[in-house]
């Protein structure tokens, strides 16, 4: 569940926080980390420009990690990894506990860095971090907890499985959730005894150097936790690395596939955390209240450009027009601004080409017969210094049908398509038809059908009566082309980790030979 705890405490950097203010910043310092420092990569050719969503302000300039750059940030993890792999659990826990106390004590200053690179609304970036501290507290208490079984055998003899550290794990991340997505790969990652390399999405690499700053400061070895800039060529040196035992993505379909493609010939175990375009059903006897609150969380969320998105919005036809004018009321009154003023809802998009593609999904929807309920435009705020910034009112289509481009690909932006449904099994079967299995969701007052329809959707994380909690204790993950693996939950342990069998013999050994 979403809290507001994390609103009320008082961090003691708050001044640093402070001093961010859209339109201001710009990065100074190296965004390579290795051997528990900041640094310039050593190699690589090609520079990347990182951007203020808010003002199209290029913020940070940076060298992509080349193969001997990613090769010393692997041989530093392999260095490191021995001597972490060797603590007991309980110790790697406590460090795990002070850095999830030190974040805490940063979150003002993570998230307002999180607002200017990624675009979302400040108040957003803070329940980001909350669920980030989260996730390594969680992590500790399952790296305290890793344990294996003990068998007996025939004539005293015995068995029993030890859970150990895969290596060197990669993490590459994608732009949506840059520091939430670092916090639950390396949290899990670090608890079961593994040292990472990670690579952020190049639109967004500045809030992981805050986590690698934090779990230096909090007792990791040197090089356990070490940063590569760069986009798909960095990226493709450390999934194709000998040394990498591990290789835990976020982001789209596509490359999800490539990154398969890589594992299969070093025969590496993978999580792929892709995309999704999920279904959210509502039933006519829900409360219609709840009903259109949960699609608004299911569907605006950091601009739309959330995995797990309900974009899908089925409703059953008695209700169509009273949750539809609903919705729309509400999504005009979003408001859309400067990310860092604690009032504002709705930021900016990641970047201009992905404002423009959105925009484009939009202008085929009208060309495929949908009606623009609200939003879909281009926005420009009062504010002189937004005035170049990548925003866009939020939409909602009506007329929606099925074989729809905007219905059937993830658009991962602010545009949510409503479709009307008749009878419980052809909305089912309705849901399903997609390549995707993300999430999926339902409004009900019945509690049996509740409960039926998500056992028959094809998808890894359901809701019902809600949509969009992300609570750190629950598995995440989804199905089909979504991906596989999770992340969270206790079931985590078993994708950062393998499983070796020890057999004792306390007799003689018989041979047939
Ligand atoms: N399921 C989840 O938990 C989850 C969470 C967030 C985002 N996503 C998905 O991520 C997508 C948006 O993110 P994106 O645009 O950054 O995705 P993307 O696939 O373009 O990039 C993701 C990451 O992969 C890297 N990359 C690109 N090509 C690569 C290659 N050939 N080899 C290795 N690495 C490569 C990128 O540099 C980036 O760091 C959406 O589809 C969204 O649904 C999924
Ligand atoms: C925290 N949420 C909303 C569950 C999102 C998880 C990450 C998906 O992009």
């Amino acid at each position: 569940m979403l809290s507001n705890a994390f609103l009320r405490r008082t961090p003691a950097r708050i001044a640093a926080a402070m001093s961010f203010s859209t339109g201001t910043f710009s990065n100074s310092q190296p965004l390579n980390f290795r051997g528990g420092a900041r640094l310039q990569p050593v190699d690589g050719t090609q520079k990347e420009e990182a951007f203020e969503p808010a003002t199209g302000r290029v913020i940070a300039t940076f060298t992509c990690s080349g193969a001997k750059e990613v090769d010393l940030a692997i041989q530093n993890a392999k260095q490191a990894f021995k001597i972490w792999s060797q603590k007991s659990g309980s110790e790697r826990g406590r460090v795990l506990l002070e850095a999830a106390r030190i974040i805490r004590e940063r979150e003002n200053e993570i998230a307002a860095l999180e607002t200017i690179n990624n675009g979302k609304s400040i108040f957003e970036a803070k329940i980001d971090v909350y669920t980030s501290w989260q996730c390594l507290e969680y992590s500790a208490g399952l790296a305290g907890n890793l344990s294996g079984q003990h068998v007996q055998l025939p004539g005293g003899s015995f068995a029993y499985t030890r859970r150990e550290p895969l290596g060197v794990c990669v993490g590459i991340g994608a732009w949506n959730y840059p520091f939430q997505i670092a916090c639950w790969k390396s949290g899990p990652a670090l608890a079961c005894g593994n040292a990472m390399v990670f690579k952020p999405s190049p639109f967004t690499p500045l809030s992981v150097l805050l986590l690698a700053e934090i779990f230096a400061e909090a007792g990791v070895p040197p090089g356990l936790f070490n940063v590569v800039q760069g986009g798909a060529s960095t990226g493709e040196l450390l999934c194709k690395h000998p040394d990498v035992a591990k290789v835990s993505f976020t982001g789209s379909v596509p490359t999800g596939s490539k990154i398969m493609e890589m594992a299969a010939h070093g025969i590496k175990p993978i999580t792929l955390e892709l995309g999704g375009k999920s279904p959210l059903i509502i039933f006519s006897d829900c409360v219609l209240e709840n009903a259109v609150k949960g699609a608004m969380m299911g569907n605006f969320l950091t601009q739309g450009e959330v995995c797990c998105n309900g974009t899908r919005v089925f409703v059953q036809r008695e209700i169509l027009d009273k949750f539809t004018e609903e919705v729309v009321k509400r999504t005009k009154k979003i408001k859309i601004g400067d990310p860092l003023l604690e009032d504002t809802r709705m930021g900016p998009l990641i970047n201009g080409p992905h404002l423009q593609k959105v925009l484009g999904f939009i202008k085929k929807a009208k060309e495929e017969g949908v009606k623009v309920l609200c939003g879909g435009e281009l926005y420009t705020p009062d504010d002189p210094k937004l005035k170049d910034g990548y925003f866009m009112t939020p939409c909602v289509l009506g007329n929606c049908r099925d074989d729809m481009t905007c219905v059937k690909e993830e658009i991962f932006g602010p545009v949510m398509s409503i479709l009307p449904f008749d009878t419980e099994e052809e909305v089912l079967e309705r849901a399903n038809n997609t390549i995707y299995g993300l999430a999926g969701g339902v409004f009900t007052r019945d509690i049996q059908r509740a409960h039926r329809v998500v056992a028959g959707l094809q998808a890894g994380v359901c809701f019902i009566n809600n949509y969009n909690m992300g609570p750190v204790e629950l598995p995440f993950g989804g199905y089909k082309k979504s991906g596989f693996g999770r992340e969270n939950g206790q079931v985590v342990v078993e994708y950062y980790s393998q499983l070796k069998t020890v057999c004792v013999e306390m007799g003689d050994v018989e041979s047939v030979f």
